[in-house]
């Protein structure tokens, strides 16, 4: 399995604490959660935004800016990826529509 986003991660996790200055990552953990999450939301819009007008490229490098914001933000939040990894892993297999239907009313 490729291990780009584990090594991003490492990545991120030693760069939280650098330099501002010289660190996108420490710029913005410096900036703190609420400014981490908003990117994350706008990364997110742009992605949305690329696949509404067909934008392949675009979407493949908004995605990118997406993965990447949102490993900076799970890192602020003490969240390993491979936590996320483990919930995707307990939910295979599982029909999103059987998963639905066995919910409890509201
Ligand atoms: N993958 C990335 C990556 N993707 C996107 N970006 C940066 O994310 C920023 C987001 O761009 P935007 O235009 O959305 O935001 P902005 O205008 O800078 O910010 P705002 O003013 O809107 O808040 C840009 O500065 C991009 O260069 C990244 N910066 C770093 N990485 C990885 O993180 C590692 C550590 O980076 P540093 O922390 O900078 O050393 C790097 O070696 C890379 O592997």
């Amino acid at each position: 399995m490729r291990s780009t986003l584990f090594d991003l991660e490492k990545t991120i996790c030693q760069r939280r604490t650098a330099d501002p200055a010289q660190s996108y990552v420490a710029k913005l953990t410096a900036r703190g959660r609420g400014k981490i999450a908003q990117k994350v939301g706008e990364e997110a819009v742009e992605t949305v935004i690329a696949a509404m007008t067909s934008d392949k490229d675009g979407a493949i490098g908004e995605s990118a800016d997406l993965l990447f914001h949102l490993l900076i933000l799970l890192g602020d939040m003490g969240i390993p990826l491979d936590a996320v990894l483990d919930e995707l892993d307990r939910r295979e297999g599982v029909s999103g529509i059987a998963e639905k239907a066995s919910r409890p009313p509201d």
